[in-house]
């Protein structure tokens, strides 16, 4: 495939090198300097920005015909104005919040174990996410797919940041050193805990799903995600 990678910077650099061990070619890096973008030698645009960037970068690719791949986080307010490009220019998109085959299990796990405790009182559910210092957004994309997948299968009502009424979900974030990313569930009652963790050791696993990705959807049309592409 001829890549093209919008935002050239942790995760760019990581998926460049990963795409060129599986032979696919990087025909452009674009970041924010970026001009002149080659869309007529792009095959499918792989999108880690900003939260600033992504829904311009994703959007074009839509106009452009090229099917895009987005890990970029916190730009999730425009999602369904940029799902409706994609429609109207009959295009192809995979967001994920994180592209991991183990976060993407963790996600279905996540889901069962709150069905799980659906009919069980007296636990109290929190999440914690704990990431790099250089992250721009807060709480990560992956704690909000998880509080998702809890407020779907719960009596929660919402999610909020360091939340403390009964009816919401408290996400905490914490910032520190070079984490590449780190989630915790927890359902905490006055006897015991229980807690689900997924630790990444470093953005190989982000990268190599993202390509993964990329190399399932090229030739398709539609909105698809994650558990699409791994058969979840
Ligand atoms: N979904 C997933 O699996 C993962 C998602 N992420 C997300 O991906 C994004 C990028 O993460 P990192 O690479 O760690 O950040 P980074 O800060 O290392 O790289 C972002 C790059 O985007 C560039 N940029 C700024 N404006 C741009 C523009 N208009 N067009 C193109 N590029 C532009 C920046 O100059 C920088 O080089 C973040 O939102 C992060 O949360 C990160 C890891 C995994
Ligand atoms: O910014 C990061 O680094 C990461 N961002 C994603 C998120 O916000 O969930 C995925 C991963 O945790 C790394």
């Amino acid at each position: 495939m001829k890549i093209a990678l919008f935002g050239y910077g942790k995760m760019g650099k990581m998926i460049e090198s990963l795409a060129l061990a599986r032979n696919h070619e990087i025909v452009a890096k674009i970041d924010i300097d970026t001009v002149d973008i080659p869309y007529n030698e792009i095959d499918i645009a792989i999108d880690f920005s900003t939260p600033e960037a992504a829904f311009q970068n994703i959007t074009e690719c839509f106009k452009n015909n090229i099917p895009v791949i987005s890990g970029t986080t916190g730009w999730l307010s425009n999602y369904e104005e940029a799902i409706a490009i994609c429609d109207k220019n009959n295009g192809a998109f995979i967001y994920a919040s994180n592209f991991s085959l183990g976060v993407n299990l963790f996600f279905e796990l996540n889901q069962k174990l709150a069905k799980m405790m659906q009919g069980v009182s007296g636990y109290r559910t929190s999440i914690e996410e704990i990431h790099h210092t250089q992250k721009l957004d807060a709480p990560s994309g992956t704690a909000i797919t998880l509080a998702e997948g809890i407020l779907d299968n719960s009596a929660y009502k919402t999610w909020k940041l360091d939340g403390e009424k009964e009816q919401e979900l408290s996400i905490h974030s914490i910032r520190e050193g070079q984490v590449p990313g780190t989630h915790t569930i927890a359902y905490k009652s006055e006897v015991d805990s229980i807690e689900i963790k997924h630790t990444a050791h470093n953005r190989e696993g982000f990268a190599l799903g993202a390509i993964i990705a990329a190399e399932w959807l090229v030739g398709k049309t539609g909105v698809y995600s994650m558990k699409d592409v791994l058969n979840l």
